[in-house]
């Protein structure tokens, strides 16, 4: 379904992605690691056609992705119900005067009938527990809120693929379990990106590890990467952690994992 070949991208001479080759099929729930400014937001730009190859290719469904094709317009409408991206500051995708209007925006622009915008939203409001806040400006929920209104809004239009760029960053604990449930549950091909290792194995069964010279270093089972320390210092996901008990020095592998 998403096939990359060799993809490279850099900004001013910046490399970003070098030599990128993954093949996801379609209902593939993959999971994207990787330290800060390895490339995991460029990579789903790329593949949310947001910016192309400079160097390689990018097949959607056996399509060739690049700028002259999503100058067709019958394509690029299609393309874009397809493909969605949830970035990762909500703020930049919400700008409606009421979260129903935010729910509807998308499906206004593909000429739905209102009876059927309505249906839509209803049902995604009530989904994501924002049925009470439909008249309200998208400004006045909580992080979190907004965060669920963001994928909402993707989700109203039945994607094919899921692209989420860090979507629990602003959930509390349960919201992040119920968000996990709900992509569990969901048949769309997902590609998520995380910073919590605990996380990953939830979110996904396959992982693809960018590391610090942007290439892909790990693609296989979550499980697997996790007890591999090797692999795990090599993408700087795992540090040397000296502290003391004591007098006595110790030290030992810690993950990076935070939150
Ligand atoms: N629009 C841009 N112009 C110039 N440089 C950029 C731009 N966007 C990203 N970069 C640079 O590209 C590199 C990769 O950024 P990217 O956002 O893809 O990394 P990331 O793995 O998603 O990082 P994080 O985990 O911090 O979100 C970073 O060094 C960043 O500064």
């Amino acid at each position: 379904m998403i096939e990359l070949k060799d993809v490279c991208y850099s900004y001013e001479g910046e490399v970003v992605l070098k030599n990128i080759s993954i093949n996801v099929k379609e209902g593939e729930k993959v999971v994207l690691l990787g330290i800060n400014g390895s490339g995991k937001t460029t990579l789903l730009k790329v593949i949310n056609a947001l910016i192309f190859p400079q160097k390689g290719f990018y097949f959607y469904c056996g399509v060739k992705i690049d700028k002259s094709k999503m100058k067709d317009r019958d394509f690029v409408k299609s393309f874009r119900k397809d493909v969605v991206l949830l970035f990762q500051n909500p703020d930049v995708m919400l700008f409606n005067p009421t979260v129903y209007d935010e729910l509807a925006f998308s499906l206004r622009q593909l000429g739905l009938e209102d009876k059927e915008i309505k249906e839509r939203v209803l049902y995604w409001a009530d989904k994501f527990e924002l049925s009470p806040y439909l008249d309200k400006p998208p400004f006045k929920l909580s992080g979190g809120q907004k965060q669920k209104l963001c994928l909402a809004c993707l989700l109203v239009l039945e994607p094919k693929v899921l692209l989420l760029d860090e979507p629990t960053a602003n959930l509390d604990p349960k919201t992040t379990g119920w968000l996990v449930d709900f992509l569990y549950d969901l048949k769309a091909t997902t590609i998520i990106t995380t910073h919590n290792l605990s996380l990953a194995g939830e979110l996904g069964e396959r992982l693809l590890v960018l590391g610090e010279d942007h290439t892909i270093i790990y693609d296989g089972r979550v499980e697997d990467f996790l007890k591999d320390e090797e692999k795990m210092l090599k993408a700087g996901l795992l540090h040397k952690h000296k502290h003391k008990h004591g007098e006595k020095e110790h030290t030992h592998y810690h993950l990076h994992n935070y939150l």
